[in-house]
């Protein structure tokens, strides 16, 4: 067993000011604590929360650690242990992300436990951000990339199920994220598939921060813009709910403000769906800074909760809302109180959202139906 732990000191004092916490600046209240801390095989005496993050030696990590251990996660007083994963090849690397986490000294940070041991990455893990996947190489076909995913995926499922808090909060990131999440709680059956989930909220601050620029608003006045089905080019950006507020007194519905039938259905809806291969196609490498940002979003707004009147979008267990047919892993639009998030019920869908609600679905079901034909193969 390789492995390197760091142990910093947790000073208490200053923390800089957090670019993405414009909401909550308290600790996880006492009910969500409760929800994520009643892991009897946690042996941590402090109040510090013990979160993993896979593929840590990676570009989305590279931001997204200390993003962490900066409190933009969890709060301003809310102190973290970080389980540091990658795999064997990357062992040096990593040893210099946990050089620099000690380096920038950030005073919630209490320790780091960096391992390419599966068992010692996820034992008594509260949070699991699973960002690690296997990359889709050169002539690779989905197919391909799905089943050597589903292995580590299947791998990860399981060390959730024996070593993890059993109220272990899980956020799928690797790619396909969507089914990697499903394949990880077929593997847990000791854990409830609530506690499982993907990201999509990416693609909502994409699509958020599209409609702002096109309609000269802030980000933060746009809001209840939805991404419905798999994070994928199938993903269903829809803005029928979605509202803009400059000021407390003044409500505007986006497609009101927009006026642009046309613009939303031929532009905006494609732009989110491709922005991903965009930045591929710019940086010649995959978002990563904007994803780290997305995770720190989603996972604040599970834990913390969201604002009253706003919903924001998850990947979760689908339990047949909106017909989308049960244990798929769908993105919804959720609210989240007290560390639990509910599918908002409903919305009208339009008969053009609905024929693309079925498209991604379909490639959902198919993924899954691919996953599971893997699993029942043999290790
Ligand atoms: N859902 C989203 O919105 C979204 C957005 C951006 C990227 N992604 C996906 O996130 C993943 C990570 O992206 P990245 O840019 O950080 O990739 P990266 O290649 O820079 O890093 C991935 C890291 O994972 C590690 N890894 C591979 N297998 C592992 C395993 N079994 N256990 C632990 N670590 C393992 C690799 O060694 C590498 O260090 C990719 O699958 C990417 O497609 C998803
Ligand atoms: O890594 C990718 O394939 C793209 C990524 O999921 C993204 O949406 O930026």
């Amino acid at each position: 067993m390789e492995q390197a732990i760091l142990r910093i000191n947790n000073i208490s004092g200053h923390i800089s000011k957090c670019p993405v916490m414009h909401k909550k600046a308290s600790a996880l209240n006492s009910k969500a604590w409760t929800l994520i801390n009643t892991n009897p095989m946690n042996t941590n005496k402090s109040s510090a929360l013990r979160v993993l993050v896979t593929g840590a030696a990676g570009q989305i990590a590279y931001s997204l650690v200390f993003m962490i251990a900066s409190g933009q996660m969890f709060g301003p007083h809310q102190p973290v242990v970080l389980h540091l994963l990658d795999i064997p090849k990357m062992q040096e690397a990593l040893n210099g992300v946990v050089m620099e986490l000690q380096d920038a000294a950030h005073p919630l940070l209490q320790s780091v436990i960096a391992t390419t041991d599966v068992r010692t990455a996820f034992t008594g893990i509260q949070v699991a951000l699973l960002v690690g996947a296997f990359p889709r190489g050169p002539g690779m076909q989905r197919k391909d990339l799905l089943k050597v995913n589903v292995n580590i995926f299947r791998e990860q499922g399981e060390a959730l199920n024996k070593y993890a808090s059993r109220n272990v909060k899980v956020l799928v990131v690797g790619n396909p994220a969507n089914t990697n999440a499903l394949t990880a709680l077929t593997q847990a059956a000791d854990l409830p598939p609530q506690n499982f989930s993907a990201l999509t909220r990416l693609d909502q601050n994409r699509a958020q921060a599209m409609i702002g620029e096109k309609v000269g608003v802030n980000v933060n006045d746009v809001h209840n813009v939805i991404i419905w089905g798999n994070h994928s080019l199938t993903q269903v950006p829809d803005v029928t709910q979605a509202f803009l507020t400059q000021s407390y007194s003044q409500v505007t519905p986006v497609v009101t403000a927009v006026n642009d039938d046309k613009w939303l259905k031929e532009s905006f809806i494609p732009q989110v769906q491709n922005r991903g291969a965009a930045v591929i196609a710019a940086r010649k490498l995959s978002s990563a800074a904007s994803a780290a940002t997305a995770i720190v979003c989603h996972m604040r707004d599970w834990l913390l909760g969201t604002k009253d009147g706003e919903y924001v979008s998850m990947a979760v267990y689908s339990d047949g809302s909106y017909n989308v047919p049960k244990g798929l892993i769908y993105s919804f639009p959720v609210t989240c109180h007290n560390g639990e998030w509910s599918i908002v019920q409903g919305l009208k869908i339009s008969d053009f959202i609905q024929d693309k609600l079925n498209q991604t679905t379909k490639e959902l079901q198919e993924e899954k139906d691919l996953a599971l034909s893997f699993l029942s193969e043999k290790k």
